[in-house]
């Protein structure tokens, strides 16, 4: 009798729970999108119908394949149509402020400047960062990208001097010459005809990644290289695993690949541990008053006075500056010389001042790089067509009011960077067209709108290694003009692509000729 009610007890708690799993799935996925989509029409905000589960994900996917099927013509910068094809799509039909649904979980775009300087200036306090889909977060490490609060404070604070232009300058002798060691390999590689076809993105990579580690590591550099290979390995096998469908839990199964991936994150950690432990004696017998200040010494003269800053913070921060810095500036790098390709005109100016400034051989001052003016305006436009960042995600702390409309807690807001920079209100009719000369009056002219141009960024958490980015850049492009000039190769195809962030599908083979 006992052992009959004791199964009659255990089928119904069972049930109970069955019933109270299925009624908790029913509420996020049926009840609260519907409340969600209530909630916004009910102030005339629209957009593409939810579907149970997915959401607008099958819609998305099939727009993004149909847009990549097939490449632009070379002359054309209007990508946003293929980039962001769902936005381009949506937004014709809803306008500009619409809600999107990727699975279950909304996001309302926002791209009215007002609204965005709202976001990130002016009522920053009821909004934060997103927290990173878990791969990423794998990647990007626990650094200043992701974290919040006091804590993204105390590591921002103690970052910043780093990179100071005037810190970073120190950087600019070390860096031209790892630009003019790759050149050389390049006039090394001569076809018979004098000139060579490169595919810049892989060179630019291995060229940032160079600059990175000498920023991260200083004095340690040839030590932080091997590590940061190591990282460039767990990021090729993390990125081969985002490209596959999203199983919940899966990262966690003892498959080949992870267990390499837990390999080689063990592996990291521990030479970043040895090579913090060897930095810390050195740093008590020798005074390092020469050279610049890289981020590892920063975070370890931290650790001495706060016990906040700990070896595990430290590690963080090493792989996000590797992740964040790496493929951002090659790819600035990579889209530019594809402008310049494009554009001879402007790549004649551009060498033309390049030669005025600095001559014909001599390797570019910090000094130099300022009165680059050209080159300035030029990646400014670069920037703005094809940001290598297209968008940027924050979420509602409370309930908050934007604008006129009230935003729920929770809620997420996709502020699509490219969509800004190609939106003819704020660049006028050529918005699509290559036209450095727009920002010849400085950026704050440029556009209709100051919030217009955003490529790093707004707000306190604006990009904190755009000087780097800029500084290298500038010094990289204008060595190369110094030294060749180049056209695209008859095999470039012009597809901009976004994984990640934005880059060339087919990659970007070039033909440069010495001059
Ligand atoms: C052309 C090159 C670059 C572009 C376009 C770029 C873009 C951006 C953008 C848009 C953000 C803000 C993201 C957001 O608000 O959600 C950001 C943040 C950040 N970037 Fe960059 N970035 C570049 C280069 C670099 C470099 C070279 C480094 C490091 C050496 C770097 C490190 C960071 C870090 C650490 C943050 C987070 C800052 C914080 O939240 O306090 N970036 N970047």
């Amino acid at each position: 009798m006992e052992a009959v009610l004791f199964q009659w007890l255990k089928l119904v708690l069972v049930s109970v729970m069955v019933v109270v799993l299925v009624l908790k799935l029913w509420v996020l996925l049926w009840w609260r999108p519907r409340k969600i989509e209530d909630h916004f029409s009910r102030q005339g905000i629209k957009g593409p119908p939810y579907h149970f589960f997915i959401g607008n994900v099958k819609e998305l996917v099939g727009m993004m394949l149909k847009a990549s099927a097939t490449p632009m013509p070379n002359s054309s910068h209007n990508i946003l149509p293929r980039v962001l094809s769902f936005y381009h799509h949506w937004k014709k039909i809803y306008g500009a402020t619409f809600l999107v649904w990727f699975g279950p979980t909304v996001r309302l775009t926002v791209s009215d400047p007002d609204l965005i300087r709202e976001i990130f200036i002016s009522k920053s306090e009821f909004y934060e960062k997103t927290d990173a889909h878990p791969l990423i977060k794998q990647l990007e490490g626990d650094g200043l990208l992701s974290l919040k609060g006091q804590k993204w404070a105390h590591h921002r604070k103690i970052i910043t001097p780093t990179f100071h232009m005037e810190n970073l300058k120190l950087l600019v002798p070390v860096m031209a010459q790892r630009v003019t060691e790759m050149l050389d390999q390049w006039s090394a590689m001569l076809s018979d005809s004098g000139d060579i076809k490169i595919d810049v993105c892989e060179w630019f990579q291995t060229l940032t990644e160079d600059v990175i580690t000498r920023t991260a590591f200083g004095i340690s550099y040839e030590e932080g290289k091997a590590i940061f290979r190591l990282q460039a390995q767990e990021l090729v096998l993390a990125a081969e695993t985002f490209q596959k469908v999203f199983i919940p839990g899966y990262r966690f199964l003892p498959t080949k690949r992870n267990i390499r991936c837990w390999k080689l994150d063990k592996e990291i950690k521990k030479s970043l541990m040895k090579l913090i432990e060897r930095r810390k004696m050195k740093a008590r017998n020798v005074k390092e008053e020469e050279g610049a200040m890289d981020l590892l010494g920063s975070l370890i003269e931290a650790s001495y006075s706060s016990p906040n800053m700990t070896v595990h913070d430290m590690i963080e921060e090493c792989k996000s500056f590797f992740f964040a810095g790496k493929e951002t500036t090659s790819n600035l790098l990579t889209w530019t010389t594809v402008l310049l390709s494009m554009h001879p005109e402007w790549q004649v100016q551009a060498r033309d001042e390049v030669l005025r400034v600095c001559g014909s051989r001599d390797l570019p001052t910090k000094d130099d790089l300022v009165k680059l003016k050209t080159l300035s305006m030029i990646l400014n436009e670069s920037l703005r067509l094809y940001p290598p960042v297209i968008a940027t995600i924050r979420e509602a702390k409370s309930d908050a009011k934007l604008g006129g409309y009230m935003i729920p807690r929770g809620t997420e807001l996709l502020i699509p960077i490219l969509a800004v920079h190609h939106d003819q209100t704020i660049w006028g009719n050529d918005a699509n067209e290559f036209n450095p000369g727009r920002f010849s009056k400085g950026v704050a002219s440029a556009a209709k709108h100051p919030v217009g141009f955003i490529p790093f960024g707004l707000g306190v958490r604006t990009c904190i290694g755009q000087n780097l980015a800029i500084l290298q850049a500038k010094l990289a492009l204008s060595i190369i003009l110094q030294r060749f000039t180049f056209r695209l190769a008859q095999t470039y195809q012009h597809a901009p692509t976004v994984l990640m962030l934005l880059y060339p599908q087919y990659g970007a083979p070039i033909i440069f000729k010495p001059r």
